[in-house]
C-alpha cells in the first residue's frame, strides 16, 4: 500500500476551487517534488494531507499507521525570547535529550544542542525544524518550501541533506519547491500543480533526451524542461491560475511544428 494516496481531491476556500482532480501516491522511500506557480494550491494540497484542510470531493488514504514529520516554510520566534535547541525540540513532546542529539546529527547539525535559537544562522534554523521533524522516526517527510530564505548553496546544502537522511533513514519525502533547478537533482519524481496536476515525471529519464536538452539547456529554463509534459489536459480550467510552464509548453510546440 502507498504511503499516501490522493484521488481526484477537490479543496475549495468558500466559492474558490484550489485544486480539483489531484490524484497522487506516495511510495515508501521516494522523495517527491511539488512545483507551481504562486496561489497554485501546493499548500492545500500538503494541508489536506495533513487533515488542515477538508476536501470538498475526493480522497486521502494514508497507511494505517503512518507517521508524518512536518517541516514548516518558516516559523518566527520572538529574538528577545531566550530558548536552546534543545528546549525548542522538547516543547511539543519531552523527548529525552539523546533523542534530540541524534535528531540533530540525522539533519546534520550535531553541535547545536545547547545554543539558543535566536543565534542560529537562516540553514541551521531550517535543519533545526528538520531535526524537530525527524524525531518520531516518520515515515514520510513533508516540507513547505523548507528553504524560503536560504540563498542558493543554503537551498541546495539543505535538499543534499534531505537526501542524506533519505538514505539513513528510509523515510519518503513530500516537499514543495520553487528552487526547481536547485531540488531536481534531489527528487525522484516531479509534479508540476498548478490547480490540477499539470505534467509530472522522473527528472533522471526525462533529463536523458537530447530533444530536451537542446531545446532547453541546463539552466533554469532546461530543468522546467525535465518533464513529461502530457498533452490530454487543456489549461482553460476555469481555475483562474496562470500558468508558469507555459513557456516550455510553447518552445516545445514550436520545436514540434
Ligand atoms: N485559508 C484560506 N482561506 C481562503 N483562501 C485560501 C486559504 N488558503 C489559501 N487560500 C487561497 O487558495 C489558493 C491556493 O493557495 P496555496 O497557499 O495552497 O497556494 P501555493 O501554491 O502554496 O502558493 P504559494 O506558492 O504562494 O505559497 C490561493 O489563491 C490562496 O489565496
Amino acid at each position: 500500500m502507498s504511503l499516501i494516496s490522493v484521488e481526484n481531491l477537490q479543496v475549495r476556500y468558500g466559492a474558490n476551487t484550489v485544486l480539483r482532480n489531484v490524484s497522487l501516491a506516495i511510495e515508501p522511500g521516494e522523495i517527491v517534488t511539488i512545483v507551481g506557480p504562486n496561489g497554485s494550491g501546493k499548500t492545500s494540497l500538503l494541508r489536506a494531507i495533513i487533515g488542515a484542510a477538508t476536501p470538498a470531493a475526493g480522497q486521502i488514504a494514508l497507511r494505517p499507521g503512518l507517521k508524518i514529520g512536518y517541516v514548516p516554510q518558516k516559523l518566527h520566534i520572538d529574538p528577545t525570547l531566550p530558548i536552546t535547541v534543545e528546549r525548542f525540540m522538547q516543547l511539543t513532546d519531552r523527548v529525552p535529550r539523546a533523542t534530540c542529539q541524534a535528531a540533530l546529527e540525522t539533519a546534520g547539525v550535531p553541535g547545536l544542542l545547547k545554543r539558543q535559537m535566536s543565534q542560529l544562522s537562516g540553514g541551521q534554523f531550517q535543519r533545526v525544524l528538520l531535526a524537530r521533524a525527524l524525531i518520531n522516526h516518520p515515515d514520510v517527510l513533508l516540507l513547505d518550501e523548507a528553504t524560503q530564505g536560504l540563498d542558493q548553496p543554503g537551498s541546495a546544502a539543505f535538499y543534499q541533506q534531505i537526501e542524506t537522511v533519505r538514505r539513513d533513514t528510509g523515510c519518503a519525502v513530500l516537499m514543495i519547491s520553487h528552487e526547481l533547478h536547485v531540488v531536481m537533482s534531489a527528487s525522484d519524481r516531479v509534479i508540476c500543480l498548478n490547480g490540477h496536476v499539470c505534467c509530472e515525471g522522473a527528472p533522471e529519464v526525462v533529463a536523458s533526451a537530447p530533444e530536451y536538452r537542446a531545446l532547453f539547456g541546463t539552466g533554469t529554463g532546461g530543468a522546467l524542461a525535465l518533464y513529461r509534459h502530457d498533452h490530454d489536459h487543456t489549461h482553460g480550467d476555469g481555475c483562474g491560475h496562470d500558468h508558469a510552464h507555459a513557456d516550455a509548453h510553447s518552445k516545445e510546440h514550436e520545436a514540434a511544428e
